[in-house]
Protein backbone atom coordinates (compact mmCIF):
# COMPACT_ATOMS: atom_id res chain seq x y z
CA UNK A 1 0.00 0.00 0.00
CA UNK A 2 2.61 2.22 0.86
CA UNK A 3 4.38 1.82 -2.44
CA UNK A 4 0.83 2.84 -4.23
CA UNK A 5 0.84 6.02 -1.99
CA UNK A 6 3.95 6.96 -2.79
CA UNK A 7 3.56 6.69 -6.85
CA UNK A 8 0.23 8.67 -6.30
CA UNK A 9 2.06 11.72 -4.26
CA UNK A 10 5.09 11.49 -7.05
CA UNK A 11 2.75 12.06 -9.74
CA UNK A 12 1.15 14.85 -7.98
CA UNK A 13 4.34 16.38 -6.81
CA UNK A 14 6.13 15.89 -9.68
CA UNK A 15 3.61 14.75 -12.15
CA UNK A 16 3.68 16.51 -16.50
CA UNK A 17 0.40 17.57 -17.70
CA UNK A 18 -0.18 16.06 -20.63
CA UNK A 19 -2.32 16.47 -23.29
CA UNK A 20 -4.35 12.78 -24.26
CA UNK A 21 -5.87 13.32 -27.49
CA UNK A 22 -8.12 9.74 -27.01
CA UNK A 23 -9.96 10.74 -24.47
CA UNK A 24 -9.92 14.55 -24.64
CA UNK A 25 -8.55 15.04 -21.60
CA UNK A 26 -4.99 16.07 -19.51
CA UNK A 27 -3.14 13.54 -17.39
CA UNK A 28 -0.93 14.55 -15.00
CA UNK A 29 1.66 12.17 -15.48
CA UNK A 30 5.24 10.53 -14.65
CA UNK A 31 6.91 7.60 -16.72
CA UNK A 32 8.08 4.54 -14.65
CA UNK A 33 7.04 3.17 -11.55
CA UNK A 34 8.14 -0.47 -10.42
CA UNK A 35 5.86 -2.13 -7.75
CA UNK A 36 6.38 -5.33 -6.23
CA UNK A 37 3.72 -7.87 -4.56
CA UNK A 38 4.89 -10.57 -1.86
CA UNK A 39 2.92 -12.98 -3.14
CA UNK A 40 4.89 -15.72 -1.10
CA UNK A 41 3.66 -14.05 2.07
CA UNK A 42 0.06 -13.83 1.14
CA UNK A 43 0.38 -9.90 1.49
CA UNK A 44 -2.04 -8.76 -0.92
CA UNK A 45 -1.77 -5.20 -2.68
CA UNK A 46 -5.31 -4.52 -1.83
CA UNK A 47 -5.97 -0.23 -1.40
CA UNK A 48 -7.24 0.26 1.86
CA UNK A 49 -7.14 4.25 1.57
CA UNK A 50 -10.40 3.36 -0.27
CA UNK A 51 -13.23 0.90 -0.77
CA UNK A 52 -12.00 -1.54 -3.29
CA UNK A 53 -13.98 -3.86 -5.79
CA UNK A 54 -11.43 -6.67 -5.45
CA UNK A 55 -13.79 -8.69 -6.77
CA UNK A 56 -14.88 -7.39 -9.81
CA UNK A 57 -10.65 -7.01 -10.42
CA UNK A 58 -10.28 -10.39 -10.00
CA UNK A 59 -13.09 -11.44 -12.56
CA UNK A 60 -11.90 -9.13 -15.04
CA UNK A 61 -8.49 -11.52 -14.85
CA UNK A 62 -10.86 -14.54 -15.10
CA UNK A 63 -12.53 -13.18 -17.84
CA UNK A 64 -9.03 -12.76 -19.96
CA UNK A 65 -7.74 -16.19 -18.74
CA UNK A 66 -10.58 -17.84 -20.61
CA UNK A 67 -9.88 -15.44 -23.42
CA UNK A 68 -13.48 -13.66 -23.36
CA UNK A 69 -13.81 -11.07 -26.41
CA UNK A 70 -17.49 -9.42 -24.69
CA UNK A 71 -18.55 -7.48 -22.52
CA UNK A 72 -21.62 -9.90 -21.65
CA UNK A 73 -19.35 -12.40 -20.56
CA UNK A 74 -17.68 -10.40 -17.95
CA UNK A 75 -20.74 -9.25 -16.75
CA UNK A 76 -21.78 -12.29 -16.17
CA UNK A 77 -18.75 -13.08 -14.41
CA UNK A 78 -19.70 -10.33 -11.80
CA UNK A 79 -17.08 -7.31 -13.78
CA UNK A 80 -18.78 -4.20 -15.74
CA UNK A 81 -15.48 -2.58 -16.48
CA UNK A 82 -15.84 -3.43 -20.52
CA UNK A 83 -19.31 -1.80 -21.12
CA UNK A 84 -17.83 1.80 -21.70
CA UNK A 85 -14.90 0.52 -24.12
CA UNK A 86 -17.42 -1.72 -25.69
CA UNK A 87 -20.31 0.19 -26.44
CA UNK A 88 -19.46 3.84 -25.56
CA UNK A 89 -16.77 4.48 -27.49
CA UNK A 90 -17.54 6.87 -31.33
CA UNK A 91 -14.42 5.24 -32.79
CA UNK A 92 -15.29 1.56 -31.92
CA UNK A 93 -18.64 2.45 -32.99
CA UNK A 94 -17.78 3.37 -35.98
CA UNK A 95 -14.81 0.15 -36.76
CA UNK A 96 -16.37 -2.40 -39.06
CA UNK A 97 -14.68 -5.04 -37.07
CA UNK A 98 -16.99 -4.73 -34.13
CA UNK A 99 -19.60 -7.58 -33.85
CA UNK A 100 -22.56 -5.60 -32.61
CA UNK A 101 -23.64 -4.94 -28.98
CA UNK A 102 -20.65 -5.93 -26.16
CA UNK A 103 -18.41 -6.73 -28.73
CA UNK A 104 -14.50 -5.97 -27.95
CA UNK A 105 -13.10 -7.58 -30.57
CA UNK A 106 -9.62 -9.17 -30.77
CA UNK A 107 -8.46 -8.11 -26.94
CA UNK A 108 -6.69 -9.33 -23.90
CA UNK A 109 -7.53 -12.79 -23.46
CA UNK A 110 -8.42 -13.28 -27.03
CA UNK A 111 -4.74 -12.48 -27.96
CA UNK A 112 -3.61 -14.58 -25.13
CA UNK A 113 -5.76 -17.99 -25.99
CA UNK A 114 -6.15 -17.28 -29.55
CA UNK A 115 -3.38 -15.79 -31.74
CA UNK A 116 -3.55 -15.73 -35.30
CA UNK A 117 -1.12 -17.04 -37.15
CA UNK A 118 -0.67 -16.40 -41.07
CA UNK A 119 -1.78 -20.08 -41.90
CA UNK A 120 -4.72 -19.94 -40.36
CA UNK A 121 -3.78 -21.74 -36.70
CA UNK A 122 -3.83 -20.25 -33.68
CA UNK A 123 -1.41 -20.29 -30.71
CA UNK A 124 -2.69 -20.88 -27.22
CA UNK A 125 0.26 -18.86 -25.50
CA UNK A 126 -1.35 -19.92 -22.19
CA UNK A 127 -1.57 -23.60 -22.29
CA UNK A 128 2.03 -23.89 -23.40
CA UNK A 129 3.54 -21.74 -20.18
CA UNK A 130 0.95 -23.72 -18.16
CA UNK A 131 2.19 -27.44 -19.53
CA UNK A 132 5.68 -25.81 -19.51
CA UNK A 133 5.53 -24.52 -15.77
CA UNK A 134 3.98 -27.85 -14.37
CA UNK A 135 6.82 -29.82 -15.74
CA UNK A 136 8.99 -27.40 -14.11
CA UNK A 137 10.59 -26.19 -17.10
CA UNK A 138 11.37 -22.15 -17.75
CA UNK A 139 12.27 -22.29 -21.15
CA UNK A 140 13.18 -18.39 -20.57
CA UNK A 141 10.36 -17.57 -22.75
CA UNK A 142 7.28 -18.02 -20.62
CA UNK A 143 5.51 -14.87 -21.84
CA UNK A 144 2.26 -14.50 -22.00
CA UNK A 145 1.36 -11.12 -24.29
CA UNK A 146 -1.47 -9.35 -25.24
CA UNK A 147 0.09 -7.00 -27.64
CA UNK A 148 -0.92 -7.58 -31.06
CA UNK A 149 0.19 -4.03 -33.56
CA UNK A 150 -1.33 -6.59 -36.45
CA UNK A 151 -4.76 -5.94 -34.74
CA UNK A 152 -5.02 -3.49 -32.92
CA UNK A 153 -7.58 -2.32 -35.34
CA UNK A 154 -9.66 -4.78 -34.51
CA UNK A 155 -10.22 -4.11 -31.24
CA UNK A 156 -11.83 -1.01 -29.19
CA UNK A 157 -8.71 -0.81 -26.75
CA UNK A 158 -5.00 -1.58 -27.46
CA UNK A 159 -3.87 -3.90 -24.24
CA UNK A 160 -2.93 -1.43 -21.15
CA UNK A 161 -1.28 -4.20 -18.60
CA UNK A 162 -0.62 -6.13 -21.98
CA UNK A 163 2.85 -8.78 -20.89
CA UNK A 164 3.31 -11.25 -18.29
CA UNK A 165 6.24 -13.08 -18.00
CA UNK A 166 6.85 -16.30 -15.77
CA UNK A 167 10.71 -17.89 -14.34
CA UNK A 168 10.88 -20.61 -12.62
CA UNK A 169 14.18 -20.94 -9.67
CA UNK A 170 13.39 -23.97 -8.48
CA UNK A 171 9.86 -24.96 -7.75
CA UNK A 172 9.47 -20.77 -6.91
CA UNK A 173 7.14 -18.98 -9.66
CA UNK A 174 7.85 -15.37 -10.25
CA UNK A 175 5.54 -13.18 -12.19
CA UNK A 176 6.92 -9.93 -14.05
CA UNK A 177 3.93 -7.79 -15.31
CA UNK A 178 4.62 -4.96 -17.86
CA UNK A 179 1.74 -2.16 -18.40
CA UNK A 180 2.42 0.47 -21.36
CA UNK A 181 -0.27 2.80 -19.67
CA UNK A 182 -1.98 3.35 -16.12
CA UNK A 183 -5.09 5.30 -14.32
CA UNK A 184 -3.37 5.03 -11.29
CA UNK A 185 -6.70 6.22 -8.94
CA UNK A 186 -8.88 3.39 -11.14
CA UNK A 187 -7.19 0.91 -13.21
CA UNK A 188 -4.40 0.68 -10.93
CA UNK A 189 -6.30 -0.69 -7.99
CA UNK A 190 -7.70 -3.62 -10.21
CA UNK A 191 -4.28 -4.07 -11.96
CA UNK A 192 -2.20 -4.49 -8.58
CA UNK A 193 -5.29 -6.83 -7.46
CA UNK A 194 -4.67 -9.05 -11.00
CA UNK A 195 -0.91 -9.16 -10.87
CA UNK A 196 -1.24 -10.59 -7.35
CA UNK A 197 -3.95 -13.01 -7.94
CA UNK A 198 -2.26 -14.41 -11.76
CA UNK A 199 0.81 -15.04 -10.01
CA UNK A 200 -1.32 -17.11 -7.29
CA UNK A 201 -3.39 -18.92 -9.16
CA UNK A 202 -0.43 -20.24 -11.58
CA UNK A 203 1.68 -21.15 -9.16
CA UNK A 204 -1.20 -23.12 -7.83
CA UNK A 205 -2.34 -24.80 -10.95
CA UNK A 206 0.96 -25.66 -12.07
CA UNK A 207 2.24 -26.96 -8.83
CA UNK A 208 4.69 -24.21 -7.55
CA UNK A 209 5.21 -21.97 -5.32
CA UNK A 210 4.38 -18.11 -5.33
CA UNK A 211 7.21 -15.78 -4.73
CA UNK A 212 7.39 -12.36 -5.93
CA UNK A 213 5.61 -10.18 -8.77
CA UNK A 214 7.26 -7.71 -10.19
CA UNK A 215 4.91 -4.75 -11.98
CA UNK A 216 6.29 -2.81 -14.11
CA UNK A 217 4.53 0.58 -15.46
CA UNK A 218 5.25 2.92 -17.98
CA UNK A 219 3.05 5.95 -18.03
CA UNK A 220 1.02 6.29 -15.09
CA UNK A 221 -1.13 8.93 -14.67
CA UNK A 222 -4.34 10.83 -13.08
CA UNK A 223 -6.86 12.25 -15.42
CA UNK A 224 -7.32 15.82 -14.39
CA UNK A 225 -11.14 15.42 -13.01
CA UNK A 226 -10.07 12.55 -10.76
CA UNK A 227 -6.99 14.82 -9.41
CA UNK A 228 -8.55 16.52 -6.47
CA UNK A 229 -9.92 13.40 -4.83
CA UNK A 230 -6.58 11.74 -5.08
CA UNK A 231 -4.93 15.04 -3.89
CA UNK A 232 -7.28 16.37 -1.20
CA UNK A 233 -9.12 12.70 -0.12
CA UNK A 234 -7.24 9.72 -0.71
CA UNK A 235 -3.41 11.22 -0.43
CA UNK A 236 -4.68 12.34 3.21
CA UNK A 237 -5.90 9.14 4.81
CA UNK A 238 -3.73 6.87 6.87
CA UNK A 239 -3.41 2.87 4.94
CA UNK A 240 -4.41 0.01 6.77
CA UNK A 241 -2.17 -3.05 6.96
CA UNK A 242 -2.80 -5.35 3.86
CA UNK A 243 -5.53 -8.21 3.65
CA UNK A 244 -5.03 -12.18 2.74
CA UNK A 245 -6.82 -13.60 -0.07
CA UNK A 246 -7.62 -17.10 -0.37
CA UNK A 247 -8.48 -19.17 -3.03
CA UNK A 248 -10.25 -22.13 -3.04
CA UNK A 249 -7.56 -24.88 -3.44
CA UNK A 250 -9.70 -27.31 -5.12
CA UNK A 251 -8.55 -24.99 -8.25
CA UNK A 252 -5.79 -27.37 -9.56
CA UNK A 253 -5.71 -26.84 -13.75
CA UNK A 254 -5.94 -24.31 -16.46
CA UNK A 255 -9.29 -26.14 -16.84
CA UNK A 256 -10.79 -25.63 -13.39
CA UNK A 257 -10.12 -22.12 -14.50
CA UNK A 258 -11.69 -22.70 -17.77
CA UNK A 259 -14.99 -24.53 -16.66
CA UNK A 260 -16.23 -24.17 -13.29
CA UNK A 261 -14.08 -21.58 -10.90
CA UNK A 262 -16.20 -18.16 -10.08
CA UNK A 263 -15.84 -15.16 -7.36
CA UNK A 264 -17.07 -17.62 -4.50
CA UNK A 265 -13.75 -19.13 -4.94
CA UNK A 266 -12.02 -16.04 -3.77
CA UNK A 267 -11.81 -14.69 -0.07
CA UNK A 268 -10.13 -11.67 1.41
CA UNK A 269 -9.72 -12.05 5.34
CA UNK A 270 -8.37 -8.86 7.26
CA UNK A 271 -9.50 -6.50 4.98
CA UNK A 272 -10.04 -2.65 6.74
CA UNK A 273 -10.89 -0.14 4.58
CA UNK A 274 -11.84 3.58 4.39
CA UNK A 275 -14.85 4.84 2.97
CA UNK A 276 -15.46 4.36 -0.53
CA UNK A 277 -14.41 6.95 -3.39
CA UNK A 278 -16.18 7.65 -6.97
CA UNK A 279 -13.53 8.36 -8.90
CA UNK A 280 -14.83 9.50 -13.08
CA UNK A 281 -13.69 7.16 -15.52
CA UNK A 282 -12.45 8.44 -19.03
CA UNK A 283 -13.81 6.13 -22.32
N1 LIG B 1 -9.80 5.31 -18.44
C1 LIG B 1 -9.71 3.99 -18.22
N2 LIG B 1 -9.19 3.57 -17.05
C2 LIG B 1 -9.09 2.23 -16.79
O1 LIG B 1 -8.60 1.89 -15.69
C3 LIG B 1 -9.51 1.30 -17.80
C4 LIG B 1 -10.05 1.78 -19.00
N3 LIG B 1 -10.14 3.14 -19.19
N4 LIG B 1 -10.53 0.94 -19.96
C5 LIG B 1 -10.32 -0.49 -19.87
C6 LIG B 1 -10.23 -0.97 -18.48
C7 LIG B 1 -11.50 -1.00 -17.68
N5 LIG B 1 -11.01 -0.77 -16.32
C8 LIG B 1 -11.79 -0.30 -15.28
C9 LIG B 1 -13.02 0.25 -15.55
C10 LIG B 1 -13.81 0.74 -14.53
C11 LIG B 1 -13.36 0.68 -13.23
C12 LIG B 1 -14.24 1.19 -12.14
O2 LIG B 1 -15.21 1.86 -12.38
N6 LIG B 1 -13.96 0.87 -10.90
C13 LIG B 1 -14.73 1.36 -9.74
C14 LIG B 1 -15.79 0.41 -9.26
C15 LIG B 1 -15.95 -0.86 -9.99
C16 LIG B 1 -17.09 -1.75 -9.50
O3 LIG B 1 -18.02 -1.25 -8.81
O4 LIG B 1 -17.07 -2.94 -9.80
C17 LIG B 1 -13.79 1.61 -8.60
O5 LIG B 1 -14.19 2.39 -7.73
O6 LIG B 1 -12.71 1.03 -8.56
C18 LIG B 1 -12.11 0.12 -12.94
C19 LIG B 1 -11.33 -0.37 -13.98
C20 LIG B 1 -9.59 -0.65 -16.33
N7 LIG B 1 -9.40 -0.10 -17.63
O1 LIG C 1 -5.96 -2.68 -17.11
C1 LIG C 1 -6.03 -1.47 -17.42
C2 LIG C 1 -6.65 -1.05 -18.60
C3 LIG C 1 -6.68 0.26 -18.88
N1 LIG C 1 -6.11 1.17 -18.05
C4 LIG C 1 -6.18 2.61 -18.41
C5 LIG C 1 -4.93 3.34 -18.78
C6 LIG C 1 -5.46 4.49 -19.63
O2 LIG C 1 -5.93 5.53 -18.77
C7 LIG C 1 -6.63 3.86 -20.35
C8 LIG C 1 -6.27 3.34 -21.72
O3 LIG C 1 -6.00 4.40 -22.57
P1 LIG C 1 -4.87 4.37 -23.71
O4 LIG C 1 -5.15 5.65 -24.46
O5 LIG C 1 -5.12 3.16 -24.55
O6 LIG C 1 -3.55 4.38 -23.03
O7 LIG C 1 -7.03 2.77 -19.54
C9 LIG C 1 -5.50 0.78 -16.88
O8 LIG C 1 -5.00 1.59 -16.09
N2 LIG C 1 -5.47 -0.55 -16.61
Amino acid sequence: MKQYLALCQRIVDDGVWIENERTGKRCLTVINADLTYDVANNQFPLITTRKSFWKAAIAELLGYLRGYDNAAQFRAIGCNTWNANANDNQAWLNNPYRKGEDDMGRVYGVQGRRWQKADGTVIDQLKKIVDDLTKGIDDRGEILTFYNPGEFDMGCLRPCMHTHTFSLLGDTLYLTSAQRSCDVPLGLNFNQVQVFTLLALMAQITGNKPGQAYHKIINAHIYEDQLPLMRDEQLTRTPFASPQLIINPKITSLEDLETWVTLDDFEVVGYEHHAPIQYPFSV
